[in-house]
């Protein structure tokens, strides 16, 4: 780490905006070269030691920490009551990845492969696949939870071996999530042993990014980062936020000399040679773009942004998982995670026992997931018809551009293999609902969550202040078929706790409770007054052609520009089922390898 004045005294080839996820992968590949100069800039610190980092149990106790959230609020959303849903986005180091849940999961192999349909050669599962294993290293199935999971029998063909990030099975499983397993599967959703090989759907354990040698988390800070951070020609800035690209006065296309940022509110500027590399994730890369002149012209001006390049597509397309979650309480006999909130003082024996590498500390609270395809969750044939029909109307309304990807959601609604519905059982109290825990009562919760929402928000600046928080709008259920989507998963969970050998250990269900109504005008206001989003938003700067709606092309290049690339959450088109954080390591990865062919 340097101080701005070392900082901005050299020219880097590459100057790479955002040390996160997807920024550390591209700093550290570029900089296996030692000829070549990186230098990474990042708006928050760099978080060393700390517990509710590293120790996986504790993940979530950083979230509206504004050293590790940027705590974004949406706008109110005005299908869901006005309600103002948090955008949590991960600040300092490896972004996102030092604050996320762990789960390390693929999308299925239709998706990647709709990623090439929809404009772009070589986005393709095979080529993916190849990305997926270079991040990754496999730690083989822990011996001591073989028998209860059951689920995972993992091919090594499909698995990494020698990545940087570290994926294991988690240790510690509540023992609830074994029934669970046998609920869904009465229900006829099949179990998954190796959900990794393009086929995602069905009932699973899930890998989480800890490494299994210290059980602690593994991600871009410790994985990408710290590594290499002895290298001379990698060179970071932290707690320095950038306010826009400099470009060379008339370039046609756009040639970025530089990059501006604010440090201790002193203005700087950092020169490049090669090129810009924005990886502010899908909220602020696209906040970037439209500072430094690239985006609708209607909205540049509205704030008195001169506009450089006219693409309207920059901050559009965002998507991201709607979830709400269903509580039940459960026999006071089950061991769930309750005990945390109401007999706190038990807390230092499991930071003791979390050395020795034992107990729930050592792993998230979920180990199984179900990634339940529409046939399963839909009550009747009549429903699935019904939702085709409004699938396919809102294929019709759609714009040009919109058309091709909704035509792809279309065809996967109706795929008996695709998982257009996420179910997670949580063993406890879900402290995210509005409603509160009875102490001493044992709690189970579901979260439920569809896959490929139809709506489309965005997100744009709301000033030319770069310390303004962007304007953001995911305007969730703005197309009806969402809530649609959502109730009936809703009702699916309620369906899950119905079932053996689930059913015999439910005392009653406590959110949505029964005496709020049943009908499903109570349960979709229910849905509105306590759904979140899973933290997974994408499409802002999708990689499309630029007719329909794209920022980047192939090359992961910026439109308009010779020297900008984004790589990071914000240049997938499309919402991927589950869990997107490996996706975009991979994709990372690939961009790397895109930019050193470049200028081999
Ligand atoms: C709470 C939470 C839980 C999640 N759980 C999971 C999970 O369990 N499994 C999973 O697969 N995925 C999960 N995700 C999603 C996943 O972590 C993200 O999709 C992924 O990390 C995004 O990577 P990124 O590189 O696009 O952005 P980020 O990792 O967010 O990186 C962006 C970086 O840019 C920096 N930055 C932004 N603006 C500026 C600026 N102006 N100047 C300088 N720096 C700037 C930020 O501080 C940040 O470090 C979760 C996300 C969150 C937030």
């Amino acid at each position: 780490m340097v101080t701005p004045e070392e900082f901005t005294s050299r020219t880097f080839d590459y100057v790479v905006v955002g040390g996160g996820t997807t920024g550390l992968v591209v700093a550290a590949r570029l900089s296996e070269d030692p000829s070549v100069t990186v230098g990474v800039i990042e708006a928050g610190e760099w978080h060393t030691n700390v517990p509710g980092v590293d120790i996986p149990g504790l993940a979530g106790s950083t979230l509206f920490n504004p050293n590790f959230d940027w705590a974004f609020p949406s706008v109110p959303q005005k299908h869901a009551n006005n309600r103002v849903i948090h955008q949590t986005r991960g600040k300092g180091l490896g972004g996102s990845s030092t604050i996320n849940f762990g789960a390390f999961h693929r999308g299925g192999a239709h998706e990647y492969d709709a990623i090439e349909a929809l404009g772009n050669p070589g986005w393709n599962w095979q080529e993916f696949l190849k990305y997926l294993k270079k991040v990754e290293t496999t730690a083989p199935v822990p011996a001591t939870a073989k028998p209860e999971y059951k689920l995972a029998s993992p091919d090594p063909k499909w698995h990494g071996a020698s990545g940087p990030i570290h994926k294991t099975y988690a240790t510690h499983i509540a023992a609830l999530h074994v029934p669970f397993g046998d609920a869904f599967n009465a229900l006829g959703v099949p179990r998954n042993a190796d959900p990794y090989d393009g086929n995602n759907a069905g009932i699973m354990a899930m890998y989480v990014a800890i490494d299994p040698k210290t059980a602690t988390r593994s991600a871009a800070a410790n994985a990408y980062y710290e590594p290499n951070a002895g290298r001379k020609n990698l060179v970071l800035l932290t707690n320095a936020l950038v306010s826009r690209i400099v470009f060379e006065t008339g370039s046609q296309p756009l040639r970025a000399t530089g990059v501006e940022f604010l440090k201790d509110d002193k203005k700087y500027v950092v020169s490049v040679k090669k090129e810009v590399i924005l990886s502010a994730g899908a909220l602020q890369s696209p906040q970037i773009l439209e500072l430094s002149g690239i985006g609708s012209k209607e909205i540049l001006s509205k704030h008195g942004i001169e506009t450089l390049v006219d693409l309207p597509g920059v901050g559009e397309n965002l998507q991201d998982h709607p979830y709400v979650p269903t509580t039940h309480e459960i026999d006071p006999s089950n061991d769930t995670l309750d005990f945390v909130w109401d007999t706190p003082e038990v807390m230092p024996q499991h930071l003791e026992l979390y050395k020795s590498q034992k107990g729930f500390l050592t792993s998230p609270a979920s180990a199984v997931y179900a990634f339940v395809p529409t046939k399963y969750f839909a009550p009747n044939s009549e429903k699935i018809e019904k939702w085709k029909a409004m699938a396919a109307l809102s294929v019709e309304e759609a714009p040009p551009a919109l058309k091709k990807q909704l035509e792809l959601q279309l065809k996967w609604l109706l795929d008996p293999s695709s998982g257009e519905a996420e179910l997670i059982p949580y063993p406890g109290f879900f402290l995210g609902s509005a409603l509160k825990p009875v102490p001493k009562s044992r709690y189970s919760t579901m979260m439920c969550s569809v896959m490929h929402p139809f709506s489309r928000g965005s997100v744009h600046i709301s000033s030319a202040d770069p310390k303004a928080p962007p304007t953001i709008d995911p305007n969730y259920f703005s197309n009806p078929l969402d809530m649609e989507l959502l109730l009936a998963v809703l009702k699916f969970a309620f369906k899950v706790y119905d079932t053996s050998p689930i059913k015999e250990t439910v005392i009653r269900r406590t959110a949505p409770a029964p005496e709020e109504g049943t009908s499903d005008e109570a349960l979709v206001e229910y849905i509105k007054g306590n759904f979140g989003c899973v933290f997974h938003p994408v499409g802002t700067a999708s990689m499309l052609p630029r007719e329909d709606g794209g920022v980047v092309d192939p090359e992961l290049k910026v439109y308009g520009t010779a020297n900008v690339r984004i790589v990071d959450a914000s240049i997938l088109p499309l919402e991927m089922t589950g869990h997107i954080q490996s996706t975009v390591y991979a994709l990372g990865e690939k961009a790397a390898d895109i930019i050193k062919k470049h200028y081999a």
